[in-house]
């Protein structure tokens, strides 16, 4: 897949003298969502707002479309829709009217039809009229989307889209996402929220103190430093473990009555049969037996830490 954005060698020292972004090389590919994590201060919303041409890179280069993010800012600013992470609307304009505003700061021609569309896709018709003031939070979100999608971006950049938005929104607005991507907009989203990640993203890229830490397809990630662990239940307490098993480096609950096995998925073997041999030579018989595999999460907090 060709890439729409490209950012190289890019960094951000702030008037203050602070580094927020340290040599960042990554390329967002057409017709992806990709999602971008890092804990907080992490430099997401500089990476977004120096892309998008809103920050002033200090070094490197970002190409959006093909076209320099300074040099030929109007071209490369069209193909962007950006929903930052304040909302910010005119509290006393209507849906209808700022999203119609956003498509003419654009330059775009007037497109009665494409803005109700957008309102409908967003569940927003019904309150079309409404002054935002009066909508709720969640609502006020996708106006902010339905103006950023106004101008008919092919690239839709989302700053926490979900933050502070009940769980059944949430998968509403995910809804509207994989939706967006269908009809062929790009679609980067910072997150905190790593099932949000793990839900919708082709690709994470994970950035910390300023730098890209990973980037990897979601699925490969997953798979490459997911851990999968094999819980054993026993009716009775184990008392003592069989200094044979102490290669499987296990986990004794505190009741004693769960045996909990971390193994590689990657690796050429589990180590399974051997075990479930070895705690049979041992006289141990489990009742009952499950499989837990490692979460996005539990990949990210791993990184993070090692970083
Ligand atoms: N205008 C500024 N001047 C100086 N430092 C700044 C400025 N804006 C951000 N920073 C610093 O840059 C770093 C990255 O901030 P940024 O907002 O990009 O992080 P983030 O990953 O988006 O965090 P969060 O998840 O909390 O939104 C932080 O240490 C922040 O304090």
């Amino acid at each position: 897949m060709s890439a729409i954005i490209t950012v190289s060698n890019l960094t951000k020292t702030y008037a203050s003298g602070f580094t927020a972004l340290n040599d960042i090389n990554l390329e967002i590919r057409r017709g992806e969502i990709f999602a971008l994590l890092g804990p907080n201060g992490a430099g997401k919303t500089t990476l977004i707002s120096t892309i998008c041409g809103l920050a002033m890179a200090t070094k490197g280069t970002v190409t959006i479309g093909g076209h320099d993010n300074v040099r030929n800012y109007r071209a490369a600013r069209e193909m962007i829709g950006l929903v930052p992470q304040e909302l910010h609307t005119d509290a006393w304009e209507t849906p209808t009217a700022t999203a119609a505003f956003s498509r003419g700061l654009f330059g775009k021609p007037k497109n009665t039809p494409l803005i109700e569309k957008i309102l409908k896709d967003l569940a927003l018709w019904d309150k079309r009229k409404s002054q935002i003031i009066t909508l709720s939070g969640g609502m006020k979100r996708r106006v902010m989307i339905a103006k950023a999608l106004a101008h008919e971006p092919q690239i839709l950049f989302l700053d926490e889209p979900t933050a502070g938005v009940d769980v059944e929104l949430r998968k509403s607005m995910w809804e509207v996402v994989r939706e967006l991507r269908a009809s062929g907009v790009t679609i980067i989203l910072t997150t905190h929220y790593i099932e949000e990640a793990e839900e919708m993203a082709d690709r994470v890229g994970v950035i910390n103190k300023g730098e890209i830490v990973l980037v990897e397809d979601k699925a490969t990630l997953m798979r490459k430093l997911g851990r999968k662990q094999l819980t054993l239940h026993f009716n009775e307490p184990v008392t003592t473990l069989p200094a044979s098993l102490g290669i499987y480096q296990l986990e004794l609950s505190e009741d004693r009555k769960e045996l909990t096995y971390t193994y590689d998925t990657k690796g050429e073997r589990t180590g399974i049969t051997t075990l479930l041999n070895d705690l049979r030579a041992a006289g141990l018989n489990f009742n009952d037996l499950n499989t837990t595999q490692s979460s996005l999460e539990d990949i990210f907090v791993n990184l993070v830490h090692r970083a």
